[in-house]
């Protein structure tokens, strides 16, 4: 792999990931640059646009990508990869976007998404969006939007799975938890990136609304929200396991808490 400079590592992870994670990267990005306004490049700490580690003698690979904008203090998009490009063991997508407590409108949800495939099956593909306030409910026009007929009609899967313990807490009554079956016309896991685009565009055009100004105390509790999501997240001990392993301890505690899931002030 070539050691990335921007596009060039980015099209060369893109083009050795699992069909479902290729599409879906392409498609958050695509949905990101039409839907959403005045969109500026996040800066990474310490260059982390690109990073190669070790797990197990097979390399592995990150490649993020981050955007930020009037209503999202950040949008994080990551590729990860552990093997070579033919046969990789692990394939991962991972996004959240962060929303802008004090400039939506208040109780903007938490947009995340992960899909993990090991040696080219997938095994979790999991979407949705989170409620930040305190009564852990969504702002109705987010419940009206995805009770619609077609997102209750993508939503469909033969093989849900259950959510561990500290998803119970964060998730909302929509996300959608499975393992998509595989089938020669591939139908679920077109579906899961069609839901997942479905959201997302949803998602971007509800929290860009006009709204009024949230108060002092609305922000405050939003922010409580997305802290409580990234507590939460951080407790995730598979993510966790992978990047140990592959960058060690103390790295990959920074990189959770500063890179994945980063607490607002
Ligand atoms: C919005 C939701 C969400 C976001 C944003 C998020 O980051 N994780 C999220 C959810 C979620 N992920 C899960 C699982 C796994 N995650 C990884 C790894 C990584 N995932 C990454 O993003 C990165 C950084 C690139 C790595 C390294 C592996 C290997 C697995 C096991 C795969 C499997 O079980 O088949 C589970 C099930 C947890 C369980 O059952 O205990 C849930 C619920």
């Amino acid at each position: 792999l070539v050691a990335a400079s921007g596009a060039a590592g980015e099209r060369t992870l893109r083009q050795a990931q699992h069909p479902l994670i290729q599409e879906l990267a392409t498609g958050i990005e695509r949905t990101w640059k039409m839907e959403l306004r005045d969109l500026e490049t996040y800066h990474l700490p310490e260059d982390l646009g690109y990073v190669e580690g070790k797990l197990e003698g097979e390399k592995v690979i990150i490649e993020n990508v981050c955007h930020q904008n009037p209503a999202f203090r950040k949008m994080h998009l990551e590729l990860a990869r552990v093997g070579t490009s033919q046969s990789a063991s692990l394939d991962i997508l991972h996004c959240v976007m962060f929303p802008r407590a004090e400039r939506v409108s208040v109780h903007v949800p938490m947009f995340g998404c992960d899909i993990v495939a090991g040696r080219g099956a997938v095994s979790a593909a999991i979407v949705d969006l989170s409620p930040v306030s305190a009564s852990r409910a969504l702002p109705v026009s987010y419940r009206d939007a995805l009770r619609s007929p077609d997102l209750v009609a993508l939503r469909q899967f033969r093989q849900p799975r259950e959510l561990p313990a500290w998803g119970r807490s964060i998730f909302s009554e929509f996300c959608v938890f499975v393992r998509p079956a595989v089938t020669t016309d591939h139908d679920e896991e077109r579906r899961f990136v069609e839901l997942v685009l479905r959201m997302l565009q949803i998602h971007c055009r509800l929290s860009q609304e006009a709204h009024a100004e949230p108060n002092a105390e609305q922000v405050s509790e939003a922010l409580e929200g997305q802290r409580y999501y990234c507590q939460k997240q951080q407790e995730n001990d598979k993510t966790r396991r992978v990047l140990e392993s592959a960058f060690g301890k103390a790295w990959a505690e920074r990189y959770i808490s500063t890179v994945l899931f980063d607490m607002p002030l």
